[in-house]
């Protein structure tokens, strides 16, 4: 936290307009939110290769530099920025590659106002934009041993490319053929609680006596490869992805009575005897809790495996689908670094500056943010963006947008 020379401050707020904010000083924008000023990115430390954030408080005079939650957008050559229903700025980069485009800098948004309650300090989350419809993460959960890591690993065979795995993080030792970063994040105990603390993690639970808790950047790095997130995590979990604002489906998974449980917790041979005694324990409390109502939408009892992995794909929505590769992003459209943008409505104009149009594909782009869901901690969802051919359509076209 610092204090702002206060020419410099005075010359960006000069530049604001009715919530909009215009390029400030160099790549930077401001954007006024109540009495707050985003300052998004320029920052005179050339080593930082992400956008930065600061927040110039109008009430104190304060400048400070909020806790920055989920992956931060990597620092391109010019971005623009408009604030959208007061909760979150949208951030336009240009020079960027399709995918990678639009970010939303949540401000106030539920995530936001939670986080900044549990964490006592200013905080504001970044949430990449998604085009079209990515669909809602799947959390599945129930007793240590019923068959959920089996049935994802069937889940994630059949469709490679629909499919990718949440990776927990865990202070638990690796079983022999466990991979770090394939099975699990094995970690630290003194480590993962710092990164707790940091606001790093989506849920997190004390299970059979280990930490075991699920990073935003776990579930940001699946959405970013165009899969959809598994979550495979406890009851405990389960209910404290339930109260956060990640939209999921829950699944829970029973077994077909309690003595099978503890014959394939056995058979599996990857506990001590000891252990196998906690996991039984627990197992009672979560099959209580898992089938009492509130938590999950559904409820499979995988007993036969086929039988459970068929009702799970129906479940999802599977049935006779055959594996696809995901979505090409490849149709999509190079925005210039040097751009403007303005607020219709729910419709987002971009327009290239007259120096830049020999270099992008369009002259002008449409961003329509008026179907958006999800957010931080995750991605933000629903986005469409084109380009309008503007010489076809004149200013008619233009119009109709
Ligand atoms: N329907 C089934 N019938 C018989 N055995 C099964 C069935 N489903 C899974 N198993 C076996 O049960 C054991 C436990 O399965 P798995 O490791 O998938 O459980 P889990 O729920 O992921 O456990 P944990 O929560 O401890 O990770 C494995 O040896 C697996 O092969
Ligand atoms: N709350 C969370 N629970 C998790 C997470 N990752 C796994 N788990 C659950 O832990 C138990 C034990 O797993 P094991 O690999 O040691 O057998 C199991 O029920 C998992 O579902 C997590 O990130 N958060």
């Amino acid at each position: 936290m610092g204090e702002a020379p206060a020419l410099f401050v005075e010359d960006l707020l000069s530049e604001n307009t009715n919530g909009f904010a215009l390029k400030s000083k160099g790549s930077q924008t401001t954007t006024i939110v109540s009495d707050k000023t985003y300052l998004i990115g320029g920052t005179d430390d050339e080593s930082t290769s992400t956008i930065e954030v600061q927040i110039f408080n109008r009430s104190t005079g304060q400048l400070i530099v909020p806790k920055v939650l989920g992956t931060k957008p990597k620092q391109c050559k010019g971005h623009s920025a408009v604030l959208l229903n007061e909760d979150r700025i949208l951030i336009v980069k240009g020079d960027s590659s399709p995918d990678d485009c639009t970010w939303f800098l949540e401000v106030d948004t539920k995530f936001v106002r939670q986080q900044r309650e549990s964490l006592e300090t200013e905080v504001v989350a970044w949430s990449k934009g998604i085009r079209g419809e990515a669909e809602k993460p799947i959390v599945i959960s129930g007793p240590s041993g019923v068959g959920k890591g089996t049935l994802i690993a069937k889940l994630m065979k059949e469709f490679p490319s629909m499919f990718g795995f949440s990776v927990s993080h865990t202070t638990r030792a690796p079983r022999e053929k466990e991979k770090d970063g394939v099975h699990y994040h094995f970690t630290d105990r003194s480590v993962m609680e710092k990164a707790i603390k940091d606001g790093k993690f989506l849920e997190f639970a004390a299970v059979h006596g280990n930490l075991y808790g699920t990073s935003i950047e776990a579930v940001e790095v699946v959405a970013d490869e165009g899969k959809r997130c598994i979550l495979d995590i406890d009851v405990q979990g389960a209910r404290s992805v339930r109260a956060s604002t990640l939209e999921a489906i829950f699944i829970f998974i029973c077994p077909p009575s309690f003595d099978e449980l503890e014959k394939r917790l056995r058979e599996r041979g990857t506990e001590t005897e000891e252990q196998i005694q906690k996991r039984l324990r627990n197992a009672k409390t979560e099959l209580e809790q898992g089938q009492s109502g509130g938590i999950f939408d559904h409820i499979l009892v995988n007993n036969d495996l086929e039988a459970c992995y068929e009702s799970l794909k129906k479940l999802l929505g599977l049935e006779g689908i055959v594996s696809t590769t995901p979505k090409s992003l490849s149709e999509l459209v190079d925005l210039p670094a040097v751009h403007s943008v303005s607020k219709i409505d729910q419709k987002i104009l971009i327009i290239c500056r007259p120096a830049e149009v020999d270099k992008a594909s369009k002259q002008l782009f449409v961003l329509d943010v008026s179907a958006l869901k999800g957010g931080a901690p995750g991605r933000t969802r629903g986005l469409n963006l084109y380009a309008v051919d503007t010489f076809a359509n004149g200013v008619d076209g233009m119009k109709q947008l």
